[in-house]
């Protein structure tokens, strides 16, 4: 484009984003002026129809309004533009597409939302398939400003069917430093991942790709497309979106406020449970034994374990009535107890059990001689009764449950021709090694999430006045077990669910979710609609097969539609080869993407003799060599020393520096990436070599790696 065109066309498109601000501005005040105006209606004429009327078209005009501003403030502090595109039609219409629609005094469109279907062609069209599109065109903006534009001509005579959506914008975006949060990719969205984000909402879509492919942007806008074509049913119904870790939900909880949307409930595996369980923190077990905990072998396991008696149960339950002794022996009680289990949950059971204990008792009357009402009366009035109930049929809590199994002799009960005797000591020891004796593992939370399935939920604690004392957690631990357990009776509704349930649930990194996770979850979502999102080749687990398996029970018949994301938009060729290199030798099936960028610059393979010099030395230089973050990623057993290294320097810090686990990188990126140790890495982790490609595949732009001996064993396998 000559320079005087190219200034022409960009005064064009300025007037243009000139109107929709101004616009926006103006619905802005009149919104305000509306809610003014609403306050005083509200006061003179209180519960007429009118008001009620008025009231709500208000509400909807300040939602506007206000969503918009706070739309905007996000934009305006990332400098990110309002609208950037336009598309120029065969009809000769012209369509701006923005993160939001607005409309004009007249009702017309001055800029269509991304998510609507006219603003479809935008991402999708090509010359091969124009879609009514002459010209696509991408304005690169900062905050109101429209700094550069980049055509696309669609018209006849072109045969190229792979188009690169505003090419320069993207490769704008791609190579700009990252921060510590994932930003939305709206205007620079391609055709593929277009396709996956504006999927049918039923049944299962499964997107699959490689490192850095955008699977977790892309869910994130699939979330934000589903509440926008669908807003009744997911805004009513929730939409859940599950990462890793409480570090991934941080670093993409931006993203959808961004696109405008705030109905939207994140947690992290760990903590999808906190629903139903008081979970802190985020643990987690050695990979052997979070592969224990993760096998649907656990599920036997906790059904024996739930059918465990209380060491205090009495084995026989005696009352005097008018002299005489009535008497049930164990068997009795026994035959009572799996009766009333066979169709109530052991959270709800405690009446009907009652009512079981009643009928045994009256059976056994003999000469005493009352009515039947008078009797149950007379027996529940008896304190031997009401201490034998709440010892018998105690309220049981999940938490307390599990915690059992910390007991060696208890676990050998109830594993017994379920796991190995070594595993079964693997799972005791985890629980008797908990560090304060409530920190709960990210797989502990699946068993419990089993476990509340399994006894129902407690009734609601009644009200209780507050403790002076409620800030010792030990003592309202102990507090509210004692008084649930002993607790005299309380309404349950058997047939209430315990958890939150959602309409649709995007679950990210699937590969790494456990058999009893994927039971977890399917408790959050009954008749959900599902997007899940992994890659084989970044699994943690050393056999992936059981959680297929898992996978295809929860799928069922259900319909299911797959995605296949080709384009690494994260690493470097450079980058990129060398982690290849290292996952196909592992996994030689692994879905390898092609690098869209490369950067010329060669990963560093370094070796050092002493770790915490060769840590310094590296991310130091790294810190030099690029703008944004550096991930340090060290095996479990050296991340202490690693964040000691650190400290003593002044690189330690740098709020730029971020030391983590390959476990904990899952999902995250940085710029520049130094991996420690790749050889341990791979040793301590169930994926392996897995693990090892998932730290390589970190960086935005430098990779450098540090081997603490000559030979490493990880790099005879790269050419
Ligand atoms: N169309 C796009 N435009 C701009 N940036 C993009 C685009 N697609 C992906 N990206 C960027 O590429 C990076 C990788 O994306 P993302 O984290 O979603 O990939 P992923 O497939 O989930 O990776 P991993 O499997 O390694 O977790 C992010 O910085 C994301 O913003």
């Amino acid at each position: 484009m000559k320079q005087s065109t190219l200034e022409h066309e960009l005064a064009v498109e300025q007037a243009h984003v000139d109107l929709v601000y101004s616009r926006l501005a103006e619905a802005t005040r009149s919104a305000q002026h509306v809610a003014d105006q609403g306050a005083d209606l509200y006061k003179s004429d209180r519960g007429s129809f009118v008001r009620e009327e008025d009231g709500t078209g208000l509400y909807e005009r300040d939602v506007f309004a206000f969503q918009a501003a706070k739309r905007l403030a996000v934009l305006d502090a990332e400098h990110e533009g309002l609208v950037f595109g336009r598309l120029d039609r065969t009809d000769g219409e012209i369509r701006y597409v923005g993160r939001i629609g607005v409309r004009d005094a007249d009702y017309e469109p001055l800029v269509i939302d991304w998510r609507a279907p006219a603003a479809e062609p935008f991402y999708r069209a090509t010359p091969v398939n124009p879609m009514d599109v002459v010209r696509r065109r991408v304005l690169r903006c900062s905050g109101d400003r429209v700094i550069g534009i980049e055509d696309d001509l669609l018209g006849e005579g072109s045969d190229e069917d792979l188009v690169v959506v505003g090419e320069g914008a993207l490769m704008a975006a791609l190579s700009r430093a990252r921060g510590p949060q994932m930003r939305d990719i709206v205007a620079t969205i391609q055709a593929e991942q277009d396709e996956a984000i504006r999927a049918p909402w039923q049944g299962f879509t499964m997107i699959s790709g490689g490192p850095g492919t955008g699977k977790t942007v892309v869910a994130l806008h699939r979330a934000a497309f589903l509440l926008y074509s669908h807003r009744r049913r997911f805004e009513n119904g929730g939409v859940l979106v599950v990462g890793p870790s409480q570090v991934f939900m941080n670093y993409i909880e931006r993203v959808l406020p961004s696109l405008g949307e705030d109905a939207v409930t994140l947690r992290s595996i760990g903590g999808v449970a906190a629903d139903v369980v008081d979970l802190r923190g985020e643990r987690t077990d050695t990979a052997a034994v979070a592969t224990l905990k993760g096998s649907l072998r656990m599920v036997a396991v906790l059904k024996r374990l739930v059918n465990e008696p209380w060491q205090d149960v009495p084995r026989e339950l005696f009352v005097t009535l008018q002299g005489d002794v009535l008497r049930l022996r164990a068997d009795e009680l026994s035959r009572i107890r799996a009766d009333v289990l066979g169709h109530t949950k052991l959270n709800a059971g405690r009446e009907p059990a009652e009512k079981a204990l009643l009928n045994a008792l009256w059976r056994k009357r003999g000469d005493i001689d009352l009515e039947r009402d008078e009797f149950d009366e007379k027996i529940t009035d008896n304190a031997a009764f009401t201490v034998f109930t709440n010892a018998w049929w105690p309220r049981v809590d999940a938490t307390d449950t599990l915690a059992r199994l910390a007991s060696r002799s208890m676990t050998e009960r109830v594993t017994a021709g379920i796991l190995s005797a070594d595993d079964a000591e693997l799972l005791s020891a985890s629980f008797r090694d908990r560090p304060d004796g409530r920190a709960w593992t990210i797989a502990d939370a699946a068993l419990l999430d089993e476990l509340v399935h399994r006894l129902g939920p407690l009734p609601e604690p009644e009200e209780r006045e507050i403790s002076l004392f409620a800030d010792d957690d030990t003592e309202i631990a102990e507090l509210v077990t004692t008084m649930e357990r002993l607790a005299p009776k309380r309404e349950i509704d058997p047939f209430a669910t315990p958890h939150d349930t959602f309409a649709h649930i995007l679950v990210d990194e699937a590969q790494d979710i456990t058999p009893m996770q994927w039971r977890m979850l399917r408790r959050r979502g009954p008749s959900a609609s599902w997007t899940i999102v992994g890659d084989p080749a970044q699994s943690s687990w050393p056999d992936g097969r059981e959680t297929e398996r898992a996978l295809t029970e929860l799928v069922g018949g259900a319909p299911v539609r797959r995605y296949r994301m080709s384009t690494n938009y994260r690493s470097p060729s450079e980058v990129f080869d060398l982690a290849a290199q290292v996952v196909v030798h592992a996994y030689p099936e692994a879905d390898l993407p092609q690098a869209v960028r490369s950067t010329g610059v060669a990963p560093e393979l370094l070796t050092a003799a002493d770790l915490g010099d060769g840590v310094r030395d590296a991310v130091r230089a790294l810190l030099g060599a690029v703008e944004g973050t550096v991930g340090v990623v060290a095996p479990p057993s050296r991340l202490a020393a690693v964040v000691r290294a650190l400290q003593d320097a002044p690189e330690g810090s740098d709020e730029r520096v971020i030391v983590v686990t390959a476990l904990q990188a899952k999902g995250l990126e940085y710029d520049g990436v130094l991996v420690v140790d790749p050889d341990t890495i791979v040793a301590e982790s169930a994926g392996g070599l897995r693990s090892l490609y998932v730290a390589l595949t970190r960086p935005t732009q430098r990779l450098v790696t540090l081997d603490l001996r000559p030979d490493p064993l990880w790099r005879r396998n790269l050419g």
